[in-house]
């Protein structure tokens, strides 16, 4: 790079030195790869803009922003940089093969995993940069998450649990399920794999590729990894795990779910065949603890790698069945596949050791909904895309705030999503979190790419995380069949240890009337925390629909005013050119007329012009000849009156009538000429009248195509008005925009009055009932439920308003 290139580099990563010092993998709570993906043959042959993104390092990469992109114009304003320098923990470049990437990436999580760390990987980028092929990859290249099965079931190999006895339950715990129960769940596992018999074929072949199934189908050994790959010799590090490990067994169970629109679906349910059958929503609860879990999730027991694949299997089918029937497309949803590792000790007498989750998070893609042109259901789609995406990056940079001793702390929202709500466990010290960011290396998604990597720059200066009072770390308990608590998992803990089994397990769950006062108290500011929080993240999720349906109307309307523009300008140019032409036509036409006139006279009356220059020196001679003879007439006449007088009368008689005689031939022949003469010069004049009146049609007609032509002008100048009046609206649209914002403005005073108010509320403790009552009529009285209700009021004004506007439109 140039000097003058290294001047517009901002780096985004100031204390890159300081996250360095936690390079122990033990300390880094949140490690985040870049992954770049290559070039597609499709997209080389369509000769697509390479050199946006240069790996500088194994660490860093730098974006340069391409010729005509937003970014390069605002780097030309002076507004930001054209080159971008990022680093992260790894930078795998297009050409990592899948096994390098998941050594590089994922491995380290799944060692920790299966020594009792819980993990969370996830990818995140614009659609079409390869997030499901990092995950899940292609039935001929595996991605991590079946990498991972592999490495946990060659880790368990040989102390596989295999009875479906013990359960994983609400977040962290354990179902002792009866005979019947095991029952069931058999039937439902059988049901679920049933359900891909037509695909089971491929699979079985793709992953007898994969793995070596054992006769007990239990064990599963790695074909595809190199021999000498750490997996196959991978030794647990765990001294605690070591000194059982003859004592313990292993149980794998996995769930596979989606967040959609901001609600949660199960990928496992079996859906019928019914069109109009919805899928059934599931909700996010918590535990005592305060760890979220998905009620009523479905957990599949699976027994190796090969059912494993066969269930992501199933979740993908029945994705993209509910995507075909609702029309909507895979990538605008979250999709979670978990994998929960149930150790157990005392064959004969089995008890849970602990629990540990590996989960693998597909994230929508991240583009903005203004790129995608969304209206209706897809912006709605895209809302909640963007909407959870927000929240995260919220919480991402809160927590990197939080950090900062010196700073005051700022509250994580991660209540304000579906999806920050299921990662907060591992965002609170849980477990270690591995962000993938998939990039692609089009010139055309620049602007988001460069967005994605911003984000996880943020994400990259995480180097602690929060582990608040609420979330201890206990250790899993064991319920049974009917749900009640049987005993906590812990070796040193008894049963004694443990208090009143009809502990809340679930929010949701509660029965107040046995709560004390103090939990009823307790219950109820919870109750209104979340209350608070709710509302705030729908006034939030309501201004940002607004705020991206008033951006979608004002560019649609835009669009509308150039679209009308440019008709009315072609118009204009059609009309023009219409009338050049037929002027031109006109105009040739009145040429070809006179000529043709012209041509039918010269035709008749033709007379060359030297012969009628000719003719006049003939006429203008004869003429001097007349006037010669009448002088000699006259000399003649003088002399015979001069003789007359000396000589005798005979002599004049006879030489008079000799000098009479020729006179008057001469006469006559002159006379005779000079009516043929008279004769031509009529015959020229009527040929001057006819083409006098010939130039008068072609005036004529000359000034019927000037009427013509200023008619036309006038049509163009009703067009102009006709713009004009589509520009007036185009100021009113902008007047709309502005309302808008105000409005918007509106409803952050409220926000801001609600929670100056809500602080306020403090009231003072009596009964169990009064305090209930009064927390609800304070909640509906509060300024915030009137302030509420105006808002309803006004956003109700502003939607007659916009209804207004689309029905005069
Ligand atoms: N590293 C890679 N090597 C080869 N091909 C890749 C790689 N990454 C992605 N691809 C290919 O690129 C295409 C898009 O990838 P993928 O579907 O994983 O993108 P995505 O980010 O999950 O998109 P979406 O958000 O729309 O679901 C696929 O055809 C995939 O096979």
């Amino acid at each position: 790079m140039d000097s003058e290139g290294k001047s517009c580099v901002s780096v985004e990563l100031s204390d890159v030195s300081e996250s360095d010092s936690f390079s122990d993998p033990a300390y880094q709570p949140l490690r985040v790869f870049l992954r770049v993906r290559p070039f597609s043959v499709a997209e080389l042959e369509s000769h697509e803009t390479q050199g946006c993104v240069t790996i500088e390092d194994p660490q860093s990469v730098i974006l340069h922003a391409p010729k005509e992109s937003p970014a390069m114009k605002n780097c030309e304003r002076g507004i930001s940089h054209s080159v971008h320098k990022f680093t992260f923990s790894q930078v795998f470049g297009p050409e990592t093969t899948q096994s390098e990437f998941f050594e590089g990436s994922t491995k380290e999580i799944v060692r920790a995993y299966v020594n009792g760390v819980n993990g969370l990987v996830f990818t995140y980028g614009v659609t079409n940069a390869g997030k499901t092929y990092t995950i899940q990859g292609t039935t001929k290249d595996f991605g991590i998450l079946p990498r991972s099965l592999d490495m946990i079931f060659n880790y368990i190999r040989g102390r596989q649990y295999l009875k479906m006895n013990f359960k994983p339950y609400l977040s962290n715990d354990v179902k002792k399920l009866e005979e019947a129960q095991v029952k069931q769940e058999e039937s439902i596992k059988a049901t679920l794999l049933a359900s891909l018999k037509e695909e089971t074929e491929s699979i079985s072949n793709t992953v007898a590729n994969t793995c070596h199934v054992e006769p007990t189908s239990s064990k599963c050994i790695s074909r595809n990894l190199p021999s000498d790959s750490p997996e196959k010799n991978f030794v647990p590090t765990d001294t605690y795990w070591t000194n059982i490990q003859q004592r313990t067994q292993a149980s794998v169970w996995v769930s596979f779910c989606e967040i959609y629109n901001e609600y949660v679906y199960d990928l496992l349910s079996v859906l019928s065949t019914l069109k109009n059958q919805k899928r059934r929503v599931l909700r996010i609860c918590e535990d005592q603890r305060g760890n979220s879990y998905i009620k009523d999730l479905k957990w599949i027991n699976i027994q190796s790698t090969e059912e494993g694949c066969k269930i992501l299997k199933i979740g993908n089918k029945n994705r993209s069945f509910a995507c075909t029937r609702m029309n909507e497309q895979s990538s605008r949803s979250h999709s979670i596949f978990s994998i929960r590792l149930l150790i157990l000790t005392d064959e004969h007498q089995p008890h849970v050791l602990r629990v540990s989750e590996l989960t693998f998070c597909d994230l929508a893609g991240s583009e903005r909904c203004n790129k995608t042109q969304a209206f209706g259901d897809r912006l709605k789609e895209a809302g909640n895309i963007n909407n959870s995406l927000h929240i995260l990056g919220k919480c991402i940079a809160a927590l990197k705030q939080n950090q900062n001793a010196k700073m005051k702390p700022s509250y994580v929202p991660f209540r304000e999503s579906k999806l920050t709500r299921l990662f907060q466990p591992f965002f609170c010290g849980k477990g270690k979190v591995c962000m993938i960011v998939n990039i692609n290396q089009h010139a055309n998604t620049y602007d988001e790419t460069l967005h994605v990597m911003k984000f996880s720059a943020i994400a990259k200066q995480i180097i602690q995380t929060v582990l608040p009072k609420s979330l201890g770390d206990l250790p899993p308990k064991l319920v049974g069949g009917d749900g009640k608590p049987i005993v906590r998992f812990d070796v040193n803990t008894s049963v004694d240890d443990f208090p009143d089994s009809n502990e809340t397990s679930a929010e949701e769950e509660v029965d107040i009337t046995i709560l004390s006062h103090e939990d009823l108290l307790k219950t109820a500011e919870n109750l209104k925390e979340k209350l608070v929080a709710e509302r705030q993240s729908k006034l939030l999720l309501e201004v940002n629909i607004r705020r991206e349906m008033a951006e979608a109307m004002f560019r649609q309307l835009l669009e509308t005013e150039e679209a009308w523009s440019n008709r009315l300008e072609d118009m204009k140019d059609s009309y023009e050119e219409k009338l050049e032409s037929k002027f031109e036509m006109y105009k040739e036409a009145i040429k070809k007329h006179a000529y043709m006139c012209a041509m039918e006279q010269i035709e008749d009356h033709y007379v060359p012009i030297e012969e009628f220059i000719a003719e006049q020196e003939k006429v203008e001679e004869r003429e001097r000849k007349i006037l010669q003879l009448e002088r000699q007439l006259h000399e003649q006449s003088g002399r015979l009156l001069t003789k007359g007088s000396l000589h005798s009368d005979v002599l004049t008689t006879e030489n008079g009538m000799e000098a009479d005689k020729v006179m008057k031939r001469d006469n006559e022949g002159l006379q005779k000429q000079c009516m043929e003469k008279d004769e031509l010069i009529k015959s020229l004049k009527l040929k001057i009248q006819k083409l006098n009146e010939t130039l008068l049609e072609a005036n004529e007609g000359y000034r019927k195509m000037a009427d013509e032509n200023s008619r036309l002008k006038h049509t163009i100048m009703l067009k102009d008005q006709e713009m004009n009046s589509l520009q007036n609206w185009a100021k009113r649209v902008l007047e709309l925009e502005e309302t808008v914002s105000s409005l918007q403005k509106e409803l952050d005073e409220h926000k801001k009055h609600f929670s100056v108010e809500d602080s306020k509320q403090q009231k003072p403790r009596r009964g169990l009932l009064a305090n209930l009552k009064s927390t609800v009529a304070g909640t509906a009285s509060t300024p915030l439920g009137r302030g509420w209700g105006k808002h309803e009021e006004a956003s109700t004004s502003r939607k007659h308003v916009l209804f207004a506007h689309k029905t005069k439109e």
